[in-house]
């Protein structure tokens, strides 16, 4: 099982490279990315936005690529649809979000007829390798289903099962997360983590083992689960915490990254490609690693459907 996201970029690169669509590039920590990206053998990019920028951002950071990968285009909004255009043309294997507000690159990933849509629900994972945590955690859904019904939460949740296997996990512990342990009928989300629970163990949901209601530190802490006398598989060690909406999962997404210091990597999962969108003030660093996390998803994608025919 994968455990740091080095172990990620060496498993990308032991795979054929993919070739990223960026939306949105001209922008000095996304081309960083690419050229990280592009050293380390595990991607090929076309770019789309704003060229002249682009070119010149590249020389200053010596990136090198060829002139007939960059597509002038001036505004975010059509250098996301055009990035989306080329995955569904197979001139591409994955979409980046680059300079780009989430909203208007989504809006192209979700459009009904020229988007990725694949008839699931799509929601957003982040992973974190936290200074002192022995696995990598991962949030779902911090980034684009504002407040999810159970039924979504069903399907975010089996998105997350998949990328977990992709990463090499084969029975992930998922938390769902609430404010308290005990199911409140006053707080919503604890009501949904019990059927979700449920769910699990009547086999309604397979490939993990699921468990709730938590709050955070009892799902995450061994020590904080036993104090409060908490019996569960998951209870300290869960590997995946499902949030109750995006408000929740993007504030815990920001104080992993501004507090607690952790390394970060994003995808969008469910759609018909992979789709890298980490936020846009997120380091080189972490959109390399996204990158790398969907170089295992689109290998995972291509033997899922294989093994499918
Ligand atoms: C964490 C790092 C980066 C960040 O910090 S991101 C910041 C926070 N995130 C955001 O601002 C984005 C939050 N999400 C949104 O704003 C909206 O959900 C989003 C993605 C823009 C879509 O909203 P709208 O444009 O209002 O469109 P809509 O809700 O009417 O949906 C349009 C069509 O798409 C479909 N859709 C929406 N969400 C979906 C999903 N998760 N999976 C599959 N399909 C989905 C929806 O059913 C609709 O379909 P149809 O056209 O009616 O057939």
């Amino acid at each position: 099982m994968i455990k740091t996201f080095e172990e990620i970029v060496k498993k990308a690169e032991s795979l054929p490279p993919v070739t990223v669509a960026v939306a949105a590039a001209a922008d000095q920590e996304v081309l960083e990315a690419v050229r990280d990206a592009q050293q380390r053998g595990i991607a090929r990019f076309l770019l789309f936005g704003d060229k002249a920028k682009i070119e010149a951002i590249s020389k200053e950071i010596g990136l090198d690529f060829d002139e007939s990968a960059v597509t002038d285009v001036s505004s975010p909004v059509q250098a996301s649809q055009q990035a989306v255009a080329a995955v569904r043309a197979g001139r591409a294997d994955v979409v980046m979000k680059g300079m780009v507000q989430t909203a208007d690159f989504l809006r192209a990933v979700l459009n009904k007829e020229n988007g990725l849509r694949s008839g699931n629900v799509l929601s957003h994972v982040a992973t974190f390798e936290v200074p002192g945590y022995d696995r990598l955690i991962h949030v779902t859904d911090p980034a684009l289903n504002v407040a999810p019904t159970l039924q979504e939460k069903v399907q975010i949740i089996q998105n997350v099962i998949r990328f977990c296997h992709s990463l090499g996990n084969t029975d992930p512990k998922i938390a769902a997360l609430g404010a308290v342990e005990v199911v409140n009928p006053n707080m919503p989300p604890t009501l949904d983590a019990a059927a979700l629970a449920q769910m699990n163990r009547r086999g309604q949901i397979k490939g993990a083992t699921i468990d709730g209601p938590f709050a955070l530190d009892n799902a995450v802490s061994v020590e904080a689960a036993e104090h409060k006398g908490i019996q569960s598989p998951v209870a300290g060690k869960a590997d995946v915490l499902l949030v109750p909406d995006i408000e929740a999962g993007n504030i815990l997404y920001k104080s992993m990254v501004y507090f607690a210091k952790s390394k970060i990597g994003a995808l969008v999962l469910g759609a018909t490609a992979p789709v890298v969108l980490t936020s846009r003030a997120d380091t080189h660093e972490a959109k390399m690693y996204s990158i790398a996390m969907a170089v295992l998803q689109a290998e995972y994608l291509k033997r899922s459907k294989e093994e499918s025919v």
